[in-house]
């Protein structure tokens, strides 16, 4: 597989706190990787020593195949991101703020303003100012910004962040297009699980600066763990006989008739087969999976994500 990005046990302290520790992350070319963490986790900082912005301590960061000197700047024309981005002039159009960023990195081309709002489904000729923008609009007109040349690789930094359900739905949209048809590589953060679904291919869990785990999604959903449910009369007396007959050992008890047994040797059929004979009354057998949600928390060791 070919990495746009790869760090190696990347480090950064500020004030003598560790916030990134040892974090070796991959990003595979022409797809969308979403950096998940809760707010703190030191994602920002991570993306920061992407772009050249914060120097890292120790660790390396290879761009594009080429491992990056300190203070190394021409391969960042090739990435466009939101990482503090300009705050853009409250009182001007989108291509009026388009304009004046674009001065100030070279010079101004009309039509990759025109194309570049076209892409984030903005309009050109129009007349509103920025103060008068949803936030949606907002975040839509700080891609456009990072688009504008064409880069690409693309680092977004919560594009999701403070956006409604049909903002977010919108957003995901906007950034698959970018993945799909215009075969950017795309990395995202967010502290919010759900606002990565159906839009990241590979996915990175930082937690307290490390990296958990880093796996396609794919994977993550699979890594789920699967378990039975049952609802009994005499849990007590069932939980002994699966210990001590059927030699299940990974039983939790969660409510009083409830027993979740995620030692699969044996499936539901059986297993109520088994309990029938040994004369126990079972309300309710199903096979269950936990919600990703609840994997982070174990994951995270019970703190979640979001
Ligand atoms: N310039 C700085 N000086 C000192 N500490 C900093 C600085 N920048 C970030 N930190 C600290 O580093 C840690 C990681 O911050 P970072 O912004 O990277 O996290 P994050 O995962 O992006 O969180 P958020 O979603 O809240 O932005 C936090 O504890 C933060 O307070």
């Amino acid at each position: 597989m070919e990495y746009t990005i790869q760090t190696y046990e990347l480090c950064k302290k500020y004030e003598g706190c560790s916030v990134v520790r040892n974090v070796s992350m991959h990003i595979p070319k022409g797809q969308i990787y979403g950096l998940l963490g809760r707010n703190g986790a030191g994602k920002t900082t991570i993306m920061k020593m992407l772009l050249g912005l914060v120097k890292k301590d120790s660790g390396s960061v290879t761009l594009f195949n080429q491992v990056m000197a300190d203070y190394q700047s021409g391969i960042y024309a090739r990435i466009g991101s939101t990482i503090e981005s300009p705050g853009f002039y409250s009182n001007l159009t989108a291509v009026e703020n388009l304009s004046v960023f674009s001065r100030l990195r070279g010079k101004v081309d009309r039509n990759k303003i025109r194309k570049a709002l076209g892409v984030v489904g903005l309009p050109y000729q129009d007349k509103k100012i920025f103060s008068k923008y949803s936030l949606g609009m907002k975040q839509r007109l700080a891609i456009a910004n990072a688009i504008v040349n064409d880069p690409e690789l693309l680092i977004f930094d919560e594009p999701t962040n403070g956006l409604d359900p049909i903002g977010i739905a919108e957003m995901r949209t906007l950034i698959r297009r970018l993945s799909h048809e215009c075969g950017k590589t795309i990395l995202i953060s967010s502290h919010q699980l759900s606002e990565m679904e159906q839009m990241v291919d590979w996915i990175g869990i930082i937690h307290e600066g490390r990296m958990l785990e880093e796996c396609s999604y794919q994977q993550l959903e699979e890594n789920r763990h699967s378990y039975i449910r049952l609802v009994v009369k005499e849990p007590e007396q069932v939980y002994e006989y699966l210990k001590k007959n059927l030699s299940i050992e990974n039983i939790k008890r969660p409510e009083a008739s409830v027993i979740e047994i995620y030692d699969l040797k044996y499936g539901t059929l059986e297993l109520n087969s088994r309990l029938f004979a040994a004369g126990f009354a079972v309300a309710e057998i199903s096979k269950c999976q936990n919600s990703l949600e609840d994997y982070f928390k174990e994951l995270t060791g019970g703190a979640g994500i979001a």
